[in-house]
């Protein structure tokens, strides 16, 4: 197990291990073979190895990315066999038939290749070779796969019962795991949820539990069943290995109730000789071995297992559990991101909006500009329109811009009857006083015609209006009248003229200007000559086109 109460072990412990973005649980255990052998003390009483309470693990001979992308329980396993490796002594037996098979020999090594699902052969080691002894593959390690060779049950799969070492570890685990099914129908897969790559190293651990147990219970609960027990308390899980002695792996018939699994072909390399999965003689050479063991049943096997199976169960609702938490936090991260780029885009609209009403005041401070040059130098400060003086409240329905519509039409008792354009500002600033401009074009080419400007006043606290009125003709004229709800009436007061005006002279002017029930502004206004009498030149209406 990871020292994970002492804080500075467990930091050697990790540095050493180099794995990105992991945290080491209860759960969490490393095998023995990282572990030098100096790391180990002997128990008194029974010789049994012992991790010192300073030990730190420095012995990693897999590739860098393998340590690091994979699960600790995933990354390629290796099978100790112990200084007291039980089945030593039949590998290098006198006969050499341990020995033997396809593709290995004595002494030689083989182990899955990283990434590779074939099934490699695990020659026994000597015991007298420390290195290669420890880095042979251990029984907790591999999906014992025995072919079934002398129909009693138990087969063999490679060189020594435990010779088959398969790539537990990341997926190759998951296809050989499906072959290790039992004579009464039952899989590892019994045991192991369908999962994610976690799960299947959980899964692994089941297998490691089974197969382990398996072993254990095969080789010592015939012949010393305290010895049995002591093994399932002192076992790490992990590759520690079991401590069989050679004395252990006695030929003996085996039993025919014994569990017995489906050999793993190298399905990832079919082209590889069966002889390299299962060499005859290794298989005879097992069977030996284990000649001696009592008959345990499929269901003792079940039930040694079950308690390891129990803990792995957990791991596995943790992991569920685990995975569905972070399901939602990511659904509920989705639906944040969501919101945001909802909001990014109103942001983005409201930021466009500022845009087009900044462009639009712009313009318009240009068009006031055109208009009146010097007026934006002069206006107050504030963008804010003046306040409306009461006096002129009576009047206010004439206030805005307004341009004719349809054109005016011209009339007189000495003229063709002329329509005419024109606009319309009657505007105040703040005093008790109304401006006008009126400005004639000719609706067809636009020239300019009849202009005229001058302020409306009215007598303060009455309906009385006077109306001041500087023509381009010439004329200057004061008309008075009346303010009647929406509509004004005016005669002419006085009218002036330059002295060297056109005739005939205007004598006197009359108008009438109402708002009418469209919203529109109406003005009538007629004249009398020196020719003519009272007669109505004029009649046009007006459509605001400004607030
Ligand atoms: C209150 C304002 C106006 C007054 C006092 C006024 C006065 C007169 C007078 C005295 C005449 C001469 C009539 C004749 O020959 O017997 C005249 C002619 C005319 N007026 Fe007006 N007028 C006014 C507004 C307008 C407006 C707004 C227009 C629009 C374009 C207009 C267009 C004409 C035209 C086209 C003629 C004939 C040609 C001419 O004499 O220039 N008048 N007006």
């Amino acid at each position: 197990m990871f020292p994970l109460k002492d804080s500075k072990r467990l930091i050697q412990w990790l540095k050493a291990v180099q794995r990105d973005n992991w945290t080491p649980t209860k759960y969490s255990f490393l095998c023995s073979e990282h572990f030098t052998k100096d790391s180990f003390s002997k128990r008194l009483e029974d010789q049994h190895r012992l991790l010192k309470p300073t030990a730190v693990p420095s012995i990693f001979h897999l590739p860098e990315k393998k340590r690091g992308s994979g699960g600790h329980g995933r990354t390629r396993r290796k099978v100790t066999r112990k200084a007291s490796g039980g089945l030593r002594g039949h590998a290098s037996g006198a006969d050499g038939k341990g020995a033997t098979g396809s593709s290995s020999s004595s002494g030689e090594n083989l182990m899955a290749k990283p990434g590779s699902r074939k099934v490699k052969q695990v020659a026994l080691q000597n015991e007298t070779a420390p290195r290669a002894s420890q880095e042979a593959t251990s029984p907790e390690h591999t999906w014992q796969a025995p072919e079934g060779t002398t129909g009693d049950g138990l087969a063999t799969a490679t060189a020594g019962s435990q010779g088959a070492a398969v790539d537990a570890g990341g997926e190759s685990a998951a296809p050989n795991r499906g072959n290790l099914v039992d004579k009464s129908g039952i899989s590892m897969d019994d045991f192991t949820p369908p999962g994610s790559g976690a799960c299947k190293f959980i899964g692994s651990l089941h297998s490691y539990s089974f197969s382990s147990k398996h072993t254990r219970e095969r080789a010592s609960v015939p012949r010393e069943p305290v010895d049995r027990k002591r093994l399932k308390r002192d076992v790490e899980p992990g590759c520690s290995g079991t401590s069989l002695g050679p004395d252990k792996g006695l030929a003996q018939s085996p039993p025919s109730s014994s569990l017995t699994v489906t050999p793993q072909k190298p399905s990832q390399s079919p082209s590889a000789p069966p002889t390299d999965v299962t060499p005859k003689p290794a298989a005879e050479a097992v069977q030996s071995e284990h000649s001696d063991a009592s008959p345990m049943s499929i269901n003792e096997v079940i039930l040694s297992a079950s308690g390891a199976c129990k803990l792995i169960d957990s791991l596995h609702s943790y992991c569920f559990s685990s995975r569905q938490n972070k399901s939602q936090v990511c659904c509920l991260r989705e639906q944040v991101e969501k919101k945001n780029g909802e909001l990014k885009t109103l942001r983005q609209r409201v930021s466009r909006s500022d845009s087009q009403v900044r462009k639009l005041q712009e313009k318009l401070d240009e068009l006031r500009r055109v208009s009146f040059p010097y007026l934006s130098s002069l206006l107050p400060f504030s963008r804010e329109p003046p306040t409306m003086n009461p006096v002129v409240e009576p009047l206010s329905w004439m206030l805005g811009t307004w341009l004719s519509d349809p054109p005016g039409s011209g009339t007189f008792p000495t003229l063709q009857p002329f329509q005419y354009l024109e606009e319309v500002y009657i505007s105040h600033v703040g005093q008790p006083v109304l401006n006008f401009s009126f400005n004639a074009f000719h609706p067809d080419t636009r020239k300019p015609m009849h202009r005229e400007c001058g302020f409306i006043r009215l007598k303060p606290d009455t309906n009385k209006v006077a109306f001041v009125s500087a023509q381009n003709t010439g004329i200057v004229e004061v008309e008075e009248g009346e303010v009647n709800g929406q509509e004004l009436s005016i005669t002419s007061h006085s009218i002036a003229r330059i002295s060297f005006a056109k005739e005939p002279h205007v004598e006197q002017i009359t108008r009438k200007f109402r708002l009418n029930s469209e919203g529109k502004l109406e003005q009538t206004v007629s004249m009398a000559t020196t020719t003519q009498p009272m007669t109505q030149h004029l009649h046009i209406t007006y459509k605001k086109v400004t607030p």
